[in-house]
């Protein structure tokens, strides 16, 4: 569905127990748009990207993403999405590069540019090796590569930056550019306000409600009001 929004949320809430983590959550994202998720912690932000990436259903509410129900369409979305989350969701045993041609047989994409994604994320040498041995920062680097092979319609960013050092972070910046210029639409959640990221706009969330920081560049002046 071409002409939907990327997102469309209507009184989403999601409930841990009693703990609302969203709460009556109304959300339109439009294609091609990048947003910033902003939020103390405990606000819902991994919960939203979570639901977003249909790894957890509403609890109350209704929702689509890129034109499908959030509940009843899930592997649609799956298929147009990546969440990059805490975990890598790797596989240990496999190689680097089997892993992501692991994904692209899972997607039904090409492994065309498979050597060429592990090469910009500085993995070349490290192809061959299994996973299980990886550092935290390789896992990242090879999620990130991930994201490269999938260029999914939709990326769901959640702390990216964490367990990157500076070349890492640049990385993701490079990608997160990239998928705008292609027209893709970018959510990402971060507490690092050093990167210089410049999103169409910023949600605020609090105690899992949305508010609508700025449709203005953040800074690190602008962003925490
Ligand atoms: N699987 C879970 N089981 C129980 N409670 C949960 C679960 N996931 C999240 N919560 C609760 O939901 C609320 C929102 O959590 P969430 O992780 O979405 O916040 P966040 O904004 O991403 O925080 P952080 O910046 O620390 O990652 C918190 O109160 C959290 O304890």
């Amino acid at each position: 569905m071409p002409s939907a929004p990327a997102v469309s949320l209507a009184g989403v809430t999601r409930l841990f127990g009693p703990v609302p983590a969203l709460l009556r959550v109304g959300l339109r994202i439009e294609r091609g748009e990048f947003v910033l998720l902003r939020g103390p912690n405990g606000a819902g932000k991994s919960t939203l990207l979570r639901l977003l990436g249909t790894a957890i259903s509403p609890t109350f509410g209704t929702g689509a993403v890129l034109g499908f129900d959030l509940v009843r369409e899930r592997s649609a979305i799956r298929a147009r999405t990546e969440l990059l989350g805490h975990r890598a969701r790797l596989y240990d045993e496999l190689t680097a590069e089997e892993n992501l041609r692991f994904v692209c047989r899972l997607h039904g994409i090409s492994a065309a540019n498979v050597t060429a994604a592990l090469d910009q994320v500085g993995m070349a040498r490290t192809a061959s090796e299994r996973v299980h041995g990886f550092s935290p920062g390789m896992r990242q680097r090879l999620a990130l590569a991930r994201l490269v092979v999938r260029a999914p319609e939709l990326l769901l960013l959640d702390e990216p930056f964490a367990a990157c050092d500076q070349e890492a972070k640049q990385l993701v910046e490079d990608i997160v550019g990239e998928a705008r210029l292609a027209g893709r639409t970018v959510v990402l959640a971060t507490h690092d306000s050093e990167r210089p990221l410049l999103p169409d706009r910023v949600l605020r969330l609090a105690a899992g409600s949305v508010n609508e920081a700025a449709r203005m560049p953040v800074t690190a002046s602008t962003e925490e009001r």
